[in-house]
């Protein structure tokens, strides 16, 4: 696409150096750089883009966008907020791809990519091509592109959204987070249903407070607001149940679906029972009553389904079929997933990384437990330490052995991590094991016929990040190693 053309994304800018090159690609990352990219310099908490142009112009960057001034001879576009800026020649770079999806946005604290992965799973049943993006990466047809960060950046996106639509894609639904909402990655999309999952505490390392950990929820309400094209409809799916749902109801212009278990909504569960095997209850819905049988463990996954089913309904899929389809699911990779290599007592490996969402798998535990209940868990370094002691004195209190070892510790030490925990424990005991592999065997020794261990936090990861280095290092595998090892000498 020509400069010129590209620039008539945004409203005002200065133009130094005129010029009309082909440009390529559009880039915020120097190393993503081609001959003919646009460079948006962005500046950071880590690094600055505008340090990098002469390196990108090095490389064949055709133009640069800045907020400040760069020496460069090649055409630089001067705006006031590089950021916002970029969503919006990413947008214009890809044809605003977002404007033939019917596409779904999912935030909250917990069941982000859960919801995701029902919704995919719900559509493509009622034969919708529905593609994904989040936690666990780009999902669409055969494929499957992992991602940096849960949301990527704008031109990740618009990118993916572009393949989805030129590969007949109708729908896409992916995972919003609160970081991506204030650092504006979403900006541009033109999304028609946001969801919102519930508020627990995470992430107050980068937003200081609940308050403004909400507010940073809210701004995809805000976004739904923004009708391009007013013959599709705008939705917002809230959970009742969450003290959050006012907020979020006022910041949206866009008509509402609620759903709880608990307070009154357009869609509810009753009559919820909850087995090892699964969950059956009654759905509620402006159509009438049916009855879901699933194989989904817990009532935070009825909230999951509830949230799933009500966008899946508004993008036209029957009550029946969403019903049929969530028969059929089994879960979603680390999500409460069981690991069985013949041993007599159960596994349990849950994304669990947040206070809120241990507490909730520990009760679901607790609901079907025959035995004792034994918890591996630690906290991710660089990330909320506030967190971390009230991880911990949830495990100990919900569990009967509790075992403290190390997430992904990332630069942090891993012992000062564990006293973070440790501060948290009020009464109850506990062990303390900083090599997560160890942790995971011991909790195998101790468990005895009918014990539940659950190894909470690292999910479907497949590493385990230790200073900056990236070592393989999977729960599942952990687990039926250590299983298999103790099966092996007899006991
Ligand atoms: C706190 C946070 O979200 N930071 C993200 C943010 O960082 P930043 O704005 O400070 O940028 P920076 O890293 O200083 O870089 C500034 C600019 O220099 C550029 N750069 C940098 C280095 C270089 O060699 N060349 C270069 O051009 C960068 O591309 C960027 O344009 O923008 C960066 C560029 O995209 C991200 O890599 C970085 O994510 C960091 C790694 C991160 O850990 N983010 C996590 C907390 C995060 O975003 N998590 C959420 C949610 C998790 C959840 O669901 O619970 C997520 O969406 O994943
Ligand atoms: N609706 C829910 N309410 C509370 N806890 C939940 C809910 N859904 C899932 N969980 C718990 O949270 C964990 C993470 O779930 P999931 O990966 O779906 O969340 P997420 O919002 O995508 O997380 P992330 O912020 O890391 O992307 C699960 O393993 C489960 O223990
Ligand atoms: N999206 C979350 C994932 C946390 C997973 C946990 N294993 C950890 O590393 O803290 C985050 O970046 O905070
Ligand atoms: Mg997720």
């Amino acid at each position: 696409m020509k400069l010129k053309q590209l620039l008539t994304a945004l409203e005002s800018y200065r133009l130094e150096n005129a010029g009309d090159p082909d440009i390529v690609s559009v880039e915020m990352d120097s190393r993503q750089i081609q001959s003919g990219s646009l460079f948006v310099c962005v500046p950071g908490e880590r690094f600055d883009g505008h340090d990098f142009v002469s390196e990108v112009i090095s490389q064949g960057a055709q133009a640069i966008v800045a907020e400040r001034p760069v020496s460069a001879e090649i055409p630089v576009i001067y705006v006031s907020e590089a950021r916002r800026a970029l969503s919006q020649l990413a947008d214009m770079f890809y044809n605003q791809p977002t404007h033939h999806l019917d596409l779904i946005g999912v935030t909250g604290t917990n069941g982000k990519t859960t919801i995701t992965h029902l919704v995919k799973q719900i559509q493509e049943h009622a034969g919708m091509k529905t593609g994904l993006i989040g936690t666990m990466g780009i999902k669409y047809g055969e494929k499957n592109i992992s991602v940096n960060n849960t949301t990527p950046e704008s031109p990740v996106l618009q990118k993916a959204f572009r393949d989805m639509v030129d590969d007949n894609v109708q729908s896409a639904v992916m995972e919003v987070s609160s970081h991506a909402l204030v650092q504006g990655r979403v900006r541009g999309l033109d999304f028609n249903i946001a969801i919102f999952t519930n508020l627990t505490q995470d992430h107050l390392d980068y937003h200081g407070t609940m308050k403004d950990y909400l507010h940073a929820k809210s701004l995809l309400f805000s976004q739904l607001g923004n009708i391009y094209d007013t013959t599709r409809k705008k939705a917002a799916v809230i959970n009742n149940d969450d003290s959050a749902a006012a907020v979020l109801k006022e910041a949206t212009a866009a008509s509402l679906i609620t759903y709880a278990i608990d307070a009154s909504a357009d869609v509810r569960a009753e009559n919820i029972v909850i087995s090892a095997k699964g969950t059956t209850f009654d759905l509620i819905t402006p159509e009438g009553r049916f009855q879901v049988v699933m194989k989904l463990v817990g009532k935070f996954s009825v909230y999951n389904v509830l949230a799933a089913a009500c966008a899946c309904w508004l993008n036209g899929v029957t009550w029946e079929t969403i019903i049929e389809a969530i028969a059929n699911i089994e879960g979603v990779s680390g999500r409460f997933e069981t690991v069985n290599a013949g041993q007599s007592f159960s596994v349990i490996v849950d994304y669990s990384h947040t206070p809120d969402s241990l507490e909730n798998a520990l009760l679901t535990i607790k609901e079907f437990a025959k035995g004792r209940i034994l918890t591996v868990v630690g906290c991710g370094g660089d990330r909320d330490r506030t967190k971390r002691p009230l991880m911990a004195d949830i495990a100990v209190r919900h569990s009967d052995q509790a075992i403290f070892t190390s997430d992904n510790p990332r630069t942090e030490d891993p012992e000062r991590i564990l006293k973070d925990m440790e501060a948290g424990v009020e009464k109850g005991s506990y062990t303390t094991i900083v090599g997560r592999r160890d942790a995971i065997k011991h909790a195998v020794a101790l468990a005895e016929e009918n014990d539940i261990i659950l190894i909470a936090g690292k999910g479907h990861e497949t590493y385990q990040i230790i200073g900056t280095e990236v070592l393989d290092f999977d729960d599942r595998l952990e687990a039926r190693q250590a299983i298999k090892e103790r099966l092996k000498n007899g006991n």
